[in-house]
């Protein structure tokens, strides 16, 4: 089973407090943010805070940090001060283009054989959030070994696209569905969009089923609030784990008597049901909820 990226908390950069305590929160992943979440004037001084908290924090998850774009005044510099402190990984916003990200792929190397780390420790992942970004994002899912995943960032595609979020989600559900496809093609993960009314339960429930549902692997949050909530969507059910069993169960059963297929109360058990039903197991032994060689 991949490492697990379901939830991924975004921690304003600037904010001493919420760097100190965000490993206590369980998310897979918390991504300081050195990008949109910080004014300008803070840029230097959220480097340092990320610098000092990655160096210095042991955190319980894994640790992203999210550079601003590389074309921009601030993404060298970004990376000059934060790297050294080994983030996990460097996610790159309003990716456009493949030549990005092997720029990065670039500094990160020297940066890994600088400070004596073994190479290709450190990861990235995009965002997409541009349309521009959105033709191009199997280039971009498939231009680095060191590549784990693609996201999209709606607040800022929508912008680019000059429209609005509404609570069905229509208006992403075209650009949700070639990012998950670049992804899988790229054989990486597919993470889905924030979403930013942290006193909306319902409606962020509502939307987490819906991007489980095309496939994504997890969800960038912004409020610890909003991961228990996501975690209840993405772990399998007991009932879910029992019928997975009781599949590969039946594929045996099948197999010992040299077919390919067989029927489980009706319905067809065959190679692809197979792959899934192995999936939900995988996932509940990742989640501790079987035990692995079962
Ligand atoms: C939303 C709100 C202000 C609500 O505040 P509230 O005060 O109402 O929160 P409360 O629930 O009351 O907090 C209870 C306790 O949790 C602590 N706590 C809260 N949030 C925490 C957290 N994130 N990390 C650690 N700790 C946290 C808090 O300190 C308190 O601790 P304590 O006092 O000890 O009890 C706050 O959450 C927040 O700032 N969120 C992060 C916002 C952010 O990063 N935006 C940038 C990324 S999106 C983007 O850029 C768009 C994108 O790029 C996205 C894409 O690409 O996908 C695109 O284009 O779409
Ligand atoms: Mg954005």
């Amino acid at each position: 089973m991949e490492k697990l990226r379901r939830a991924m908390m975004f921690v304003p950069g600037n904010n001493p407090g919420m760097l100190q305590n965000a490993g206590i929160y369980k998310a897979d992943t918390v991504i300081f943010d050195v990008e949109d979440s910080v004014l300008v004037s803070e840029k230097d001084a959220a480097r340092q805070l990320v610098h000092n908290a990655i160096k210095y924090i042991k955190y319980p998850c894994e640790v992203a940090v999210r550079i601003n774009h590389i074309t921009t005044p601030y993404g060298r510099d970004d990376l000059a001060a934060i790297l050294p402190a080994k983030p996990d990984l460097i996610r790159l916003p309003k990716a456009e283009t493949a030549e990005e990200i092997r720029e990065i792929d670039e500094i990160i190397s020297e940066a890994e054989m600088k400070n004596g780390f073994s190479q290709g420790s450190i990861k990235m992942m995009a965002a997409i959030e541009t349309a521009k970004g959105l033709m191009k994002a199997y280039d971009i899912a498939s231009a680095s070994p060191r590549m784990v995943a693609l996201a999209i960032g709606a607040e800022d595609f929508l912008a680019d696209l000059k429209t609005t979020r509404s609570s069905h989600g229509n208006e992403l559900f075209a650009a949700r569905s070639q990012i998950l496809l670049a992804a899988r093609a790229a054989e990486i993960q597919a993470i889905d969009t924030v979403f930013s009314n942290v006193n909306d339960e319902d409606g962020f429930i509502a939307e987490t089923t819906r991007i489980k549902e095309l496939g994504f692997d997890g969800k960038s949050v912004i409020n610890p609030r909003q991961i228990k909530l996501l975690y209840k969507i993405f772990t399998p059910t007991e009932k879910e784990i029992d019928l997975a069993e009781r599949v590969l169960a039946a594929y045996e059963e099948a197999k010992a008597k040299n077919s390919g297929v067989i029927a489980l109360n009706g319905k067809m058990i065959d190679v692809p049901v197979v792959t899934r039903a192995e999936r939900v197991i995988s996932y509940a032994i990742a989640l501790g909820l079987r035990k692995g060689g079962q």
